[in-house]
């Protein structure tokens, strides 16, 4: 058994002529949890997006997009992520009288993302914390070996953020996950990758990530 989950070898990806990720070498073992950092435009949801496609059906995805149907409630946008796995008549009871098995494992990881008060509402009725969460329910339910999620927690406090990510780290065996705010990535990852437009500038342990790293990822001009 391999214990690669990704081997991405001279990778190039493009808009039309752009060049957004640029021969881009890279191996995460499985048991890696890995922040992908770099600033706004650096390749982080090319990547991220590449990497699902690489992997589509032992990952979870998570853009920051959300992908929520809004006029469902937050069980049946949840509950979507099992539809490929349950038949078609048990997805169509569940849409239309969701069963106690299904409310109960899909209520008690609302309640671990402290968000059972809304098994019920409509996603359009949430707030953007209650909306991210919603999409982090869904991707921890479908129960799959890698998470790739971009920008997660954007839209959480400080509490909520690490907690989330907590359970996110226990829930996957492997995690990559864009994120904007390096010291929770360092907290809660043990590797952090950099990008810089959409070339690797850091690969590291997150113990060993310096101030000049920062710097250089996130300010100088070269
Ligand atoms: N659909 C697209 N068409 C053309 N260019 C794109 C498209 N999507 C992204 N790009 C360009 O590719 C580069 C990388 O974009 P990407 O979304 O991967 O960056 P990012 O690091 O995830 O940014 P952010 O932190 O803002 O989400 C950017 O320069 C962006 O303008």
């Amino acid at each position: 058994m391999t214990k690669m989950a990704f081997n991405l070898v001279n990778e190039s990806i493009y808009y039309d002529s752009f060049k957004a990720i640029d021969s881009l070498t890279l191996n995460i073992q499985k048991g890696e949890k890995v922040a992908l950092l770099g600033k706004s435009g650096s390749g982080k949801s090319t990547l991220l997006k590449r990497m699902f496609e690489l992997q589509k059906d032992s990952s979870s995805y998570i853009p920051q997009e959300l992908g929520l149907v809004n006029n469902l409630s937050v069980f049946h946008n949840v509950y979507i992520s099992k539809l490929d796995t349950n038949s078609f008549f048990y997805n169509i009871r569940n849409f239309i009288y969701p069963c106690k098995t299904q409310v109960s494992g899909i209520s008690n990881i609302l309640k671990e993302l402290l968000l059972e008060d809304k098994l019920f509402t409509k996603s359009l009725n949430l707030s953007g914390g209650q909306r991210q969460r919603v999409a982090i329910a869904r991707a921890m339910y479908g129960q799959n070996e890698i998470l790739l999620a971009d920008e997660p927690v954007s839209a959480l406090d400080e509490f909520l953020s690490k907690r989330v990510i907590e359970k996110l780290n226990s829930s996957f065996e492997t995690v990559v996950c864009t994120m904007h705010n390096v010291d929770l990535a360092i907290e809660n990852f043990d590797r952090v990758i950099g990008l810089k437009d959409g070339e690797v500038l850091v690969d590291k342990a997150s113990s060993a990530l310096t101030s000049e790293d920062r710097n250089r990822l996130y300010y100088a001009t070269k």
